[in-house]
């Protein structure tokens, strides 16, 4: 899905890209501001391992080996003072890094948990934008792909539901919906910044605001194209409706069954109507099939999700109740490793508590004194 690689000969040779806030970035960043780059007569040239991104006379980053490719730009690993961050890269004319931003400023404002922090963003001329944010671990999906049975212990499934949960309340909160709500769009945080027990909620380049200046849910649009991934999406994505809180819930929960058992009953389907068919019946005749060994819980809470319309506010604590009582049930300790923790690590990290960004930064800025 990456598009191809940047012209190399299109890249200062010095390799030092001197970007500007970007209009999103920028009433964060105020005083921020970087000299101008000059028009260059090529655009969409996007930065290669070792360059420098500088966005304010002194700020540097140095751009590290490629952490992953998205649709439209490149993710690199870097290092914001002592602390290794991730410069996620898109294309000018295709970026959609604005609305990340929109969505990442609103979610630091509201002191959200379970997203990363902007640490910096810009532009860097027509050649693309770039945003500077918490590094992550491998995501939901490529660490299940890697267990045996393709899924997680019922303990490390139960929990991710719980956070990935609290993750997708926190977004409404702040007045979006995801619209791609999936596995591979959470990811733990890492181990040398103590947070591998948080699961964080990242790539929002589908997302949308949902409610108005006065807080009312904005009408439904009716008819709208398909948005978000084929396996996950909600039967009315695959109608093609307009999506709200209710969607992300469905796509969720697909991804929670998923995480759980191993499998969907659409996994190697790749026609989006056949999809949407053997959705279908997972709400119905095929729901035994389709929630084969999971916990009771699961049940009753596609039943809640299913009884929400276009405009319902979740009733989030339900459902986290259900998850708790799922894991209570199996006697369930909040201490034990997660599927993806050295467990001889995990016993000495179990006393500590995960720091948030905010208490890292603090601890680094100590350490630097
Ligand atoms: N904060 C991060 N820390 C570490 N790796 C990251 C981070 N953000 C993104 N990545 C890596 O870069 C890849 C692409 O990122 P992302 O999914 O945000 O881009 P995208 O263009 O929206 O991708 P897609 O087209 O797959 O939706 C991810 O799969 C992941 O491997």
């Amino acid at each position: 899905m990456a598009d191809p690689p940047p012209n190399p000969s299109s890249v200062p040779p010095n390799g030092n890209l001197t970007g500007t806030p970007s209009a999103a970035c920028a009433a964060n960043a105020a005083g921020n501001a970087a000299a101008v780059a000059p028009m260059a007569p090529e655009k969409d040239r996007l930065p290669k391992e070792g360059d420098e991104i500088v966005t304010e006379p002194g700020k540097k980053y140095k751009l590290g080996p490629v952490l992953g490719d998205g649709g439209y730009g490149t993710v690199f690993l870097s290092q914001d003072d002592d602390i290794k961050i991730a410069v996620k890269t898109e294309k000018f004319s295709k970026s959609q890094l604005k609305i990340e931003i929109v969505v990442l400023k609103a979610a630091m404002q509201a002191n959200c948990k379970h997203f990363c922090e902007l640490v910096d963003c810009g532009t860097k001329g027509k050649d693309f934008d770039y945003m500077m944010i918490t590094l992550l671990g491998k995501d939901l999906h490529k660490l299940r792909c890697e267990l045996p049975g393709r899924k997680f212990s019922i303990n490390t499934a139960l929990r991710i539901g719980i956070q990935t949960l609290k993750a997708c309340e926190e977004l409404h909160r702040i007045g979006f919906v995801s619209r791609d709500v999936k596995p591979g769009n959470f990811a733990p945080g890492v181990k040398s910044n103590r947070q591998s027990r948080t699961i964080f909620m990242y790539d929002f380049g589908l997302a949308r605001k949902y409610i108005d200046k006065n807080n009312q849910v904005i009408p439904t649009r009716k008819e709208v194209g398909w948005r978000g991934t084929t396996r996950y999406g909600s039967l009315n994505a695959h109608k093609r409706l307009d999506l709200g809180r209710r969607d992300d819930l469905e796509s969720w929960f697909y991804g929670l069954v998923e995480m759980t058992r191993g499998t969907l009953p659409w996994r190697n389907v790749v026609d989006r109507s056949s999809v949407q068919r053997a959705k279908e019946a997972s709400h119905n005749t095929g729901r035994t099939q389709f929630l084969f060994e999971t916990p009771s819980q699961y049940d009753k809470i596609f039943t809640i999700v299913d009884s929400y319309a276009f405009e319902s506010a979740p009733d989030y604590k339900q459902i986290n109740k259900l998850l708790v009582e799922a894991r209570e049930e199996r006697q369930l300790r909040d201490r034990e490793h997660w599927d993806w923790e050295d467990e001889t690590v995990s016993t000495t990290i179990t006393t500590i508590t995960s720091f948030s960004d905010k208490e890292l930064r603090a601890k680094a800025d100590q350490q630097s004194k």
